[in-house]
């Protein structure tokens, strides 16, 4: 059972037909995988939110099974047991959306909300997805930081605010200001690659967090 998105006004609807290549993909695994979640991905965490986590997209077996960001596969393992570190969350990280998870002052939003082929959504379809992100964020009002999950998130976290990404460049631990005083950190993303590989360790990831927590809890 998926709970309702605590953004439900602002998501695409489930056959959002906006990205013809998203679309095809997307008949396919309904078709292949049809008990499957197959639809864009809503947000997942608290409406009081003042810390915004964004992510790229779902994961085919992930968060497009699950319907629930980060959720099914190992993408989500850091990110959930982060959260759990940091008083952000109660309850227990499972796949299954009926596991009672909670976040308390945090949400997690994605960049595109639909599974792209191979985990890359096209610079085409980041831009025609983004007003889904502005949106949402439009409709976060205590939202005071966010933690970008690699440098896709964070150039389309950048344009929703009218920013440039090529004056604001992308680093591990990097902060940016934002118009209207709410501050940009970013993270490299916790994918099971970056983690597996050494890129980003779990102390790499609790120091993004922790100083989104001095600047802005
Ligand atoms: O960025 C990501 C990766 C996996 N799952 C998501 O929902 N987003």
């Amino acid at each position: 059972m998926l709970m309702e998105s605590p953004l439900a006004a602002t998501e695409p609807s489930r056959d959002c037909p906006r990205c013809p290549r998203l679309v095809a993909f997307r008949r396919e695994c309904r078709a292949e995988f049809p008990d499957w979640w197959n639809a864009p991905v809503p947000a997942f965490g608290d409406p009081g939110a003042w810390l915004g986590i964004i992510g790229l997209a779902p994961g085919k077996h992930g968060a497009n099974r699950t319907g629930r960001p980060f959720t099914g596969d190992y993408a989500g393992d850091l990110l959930y047991a982060t959260l759990g570190k940091f008083g952000l969350s109660s309850g227990t990280y499972a796949a299954d959306p009926g596991d009672g998870l909670r976040l308390k002052g945090a949400i997690i939003l994605n960049a595109v909300k639909c599974l792209p082929p191979e985990n890359k959504p096209t610079p085409q379809e980041m831009n025609t997805c983004r007003p889904f992100l502005e949106t949402q964020i439009s409709a976060l009002p205590r939202l005071r930081a966010f933690i970008t999950l690699g440098l896709i998130a964070h150039q389309s976290t950048l344009r929703s605010f009218g920013l440039k990404p090529s004056h604001h460049k992308f680093a591990h631990g990097a902060r940016h200001a934002l118009p209207g005083g709410q501050v940009l950190f970013n993270s490299y993303h916790c994918s099971r690659y970056n983690t597996n590989t050494g890129r980003l360790t779990a102390p790499m990831f609790e120091d993004v967090f922790r100083m989104a927590m001095e600047t802005a809890a």
